[in-house]
């Protein structure tokens, strides 16, 4: 394939509701969309999901936006292209730089199938129409609150709730939603906020049937993961640790995890993240798509990609509303009985909306032959 043209649209969405984690608070969230075009007028999109601050992972919308101009976008105009996963070795001279690497690597995804006039989906294997989605709560300010917030989602039908918790703001709000619903797939994400030191609140966490514990110690610690994995019976997940399916085989060894949040944009893309799917399905670990607060463009992608077989557990992918009044594709992404409709229409199988592009973003040519 030709690349004649990347165009990135800076965009910034207010969130519904501000979403306050341990480490931070978000009230909008930022991100760029880019549109690789080729020889043929086909255009591929991909979304580059890092935060402004580098306080999930190192990663930032301005460290990437710098590693795709001087980096990730001469090599590719330079190379011939056939197929995505050429892109992915294309890169591997580049070290790190997860996300800048998955937003171009996912829009020549989008592109090659739209070559081929074939739905990600299709490419993916995609085993369903329909997926289960749980939705991720942030911190609240009083656990009355959070009854509130988590009656309201599952009267909308979300199937799993996952806790954000953070040192005294844990037990107690567990406690309280596992008491109110007895039967809810529950799970708490911790964002990296403990360390070994807080062994008896995790001991205590093990109490409550939790599905698992997302990342409850340091962004990049395997072995305080593994010690505490001996001590609880609750399977502990990881997120920001996992950049690539070596580091799920080193948590697997270790017995870090028993369980990976897997991040297309947070590995790399597609084509990692294809590895990470393979080697849990083998090895039987618990595997689901993880969100980044996406823009439509982010959401289909994952959609398709976690239709795919693999996927065991209702990922963080809510529907369009969850996160956002407006979004920049037309399409939007409702929830029916607890489901989300994976796109079936070439490509991503959505389209950017020109007018709301307009409103919340800035244009930017990348790239021009
Ligand atoms: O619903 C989503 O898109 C994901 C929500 C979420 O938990 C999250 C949101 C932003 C950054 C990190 C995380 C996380 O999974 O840790
Ligand atoms: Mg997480």
């Amino acid at each position: 394939m030709n690349i004649t043209k990347i165009d990135s649209y800076h965009v910034q969405l207010p969130l519904v509701a501000p979403f306050k984690t341990s480490y931070g608070f978000l009230s909008h969230k930022a991100m760029d969309i880019l549109v690789v075009t080729d020889e043929l007028g086909n255009q591929g999109y991909g979304e580059l999901v890092a935060f402004e601050q580098p306080d999930y992972t190192e990663e930032t919308l301005e460290t990437a936006r710098l590693i795709l101009a001087n980096h990730l976008i001469p090599l590719l105009v330079q190379s011939q292209i056939t197929h995505p996963d050429d892109v992915t070795r294309l890169f591997s001279v580049i070290r790190g730089n997860w996300m800048a690497k998955s937003s171009l690597e996912t829009a020549i995804w989008d592109l090659y199938a739209k070559r081929h006039k074939k739905s990600l989906a299709e490419l993916f294997s995609s085993q369903t129409d329909k997926l289960s989605v749980g939705v991720s709560i942030g911190i609240q300010k009083s656990v009355q609150d959070l009854i509130e917030v988590v009656s309201r989602y599952v009267a909308e039908g979300y199937t799993r709730i996952k806790l954000k918790i953070a040192p005294n703001q844990d037990v107690d709000f567990v406690k309280a939603v596992r008491s109110h619903f007895p039967e809810m797939l529950l799970m708490v994400d911790a964002n990296s906020a403990y360390d070994l030191d807080s062994l008896t609140i995790f001991k205590e966490l093990d109490t409550y049937q939790l599905s698992m514990i997302e990342q409850p110690f340091g962004y990049s610690d395997f072995l305080e993961h593994a010690e505490l994995q001996k001590n609880i019976e609750t399977p502990i997940c990881l997120d920001e640790n996992i950049r690539s399916v070596e580091d799920v085989m080193l948590g697997h060894r270790l017995g870090s995890l028993g369980a990976v949040n897997l991040k297309i944009s947070r590995v790399g893309g597609v084509t990692q993240a294809q590895k990470i799917v393979e080697y849990c399905k083998n090895n039987g670990l618990g595997l689901w798509c993880g969100g980044m607060f996406e823009s439509g463009v982010g959401r289909a992608l994952n959609l398709a990609f976690a239709s795919q077989e693999g996927f065991d557990f209702p990922g963080d992918i809510s529907a369009s509303t969850r996160y956002f009044k407006e979004d920049i594709i037309n399409e939007t992404f409702e929830l029916e009985n607890g489901r989300l409709s994976v796109p079936r229409e070439t490509g991503l199988g959505v389209t950017l909306n020109k007018e709301m592009l307009e409103k919340y973003g800035h244009h930017h040519v990348m790239y021009v032959k």
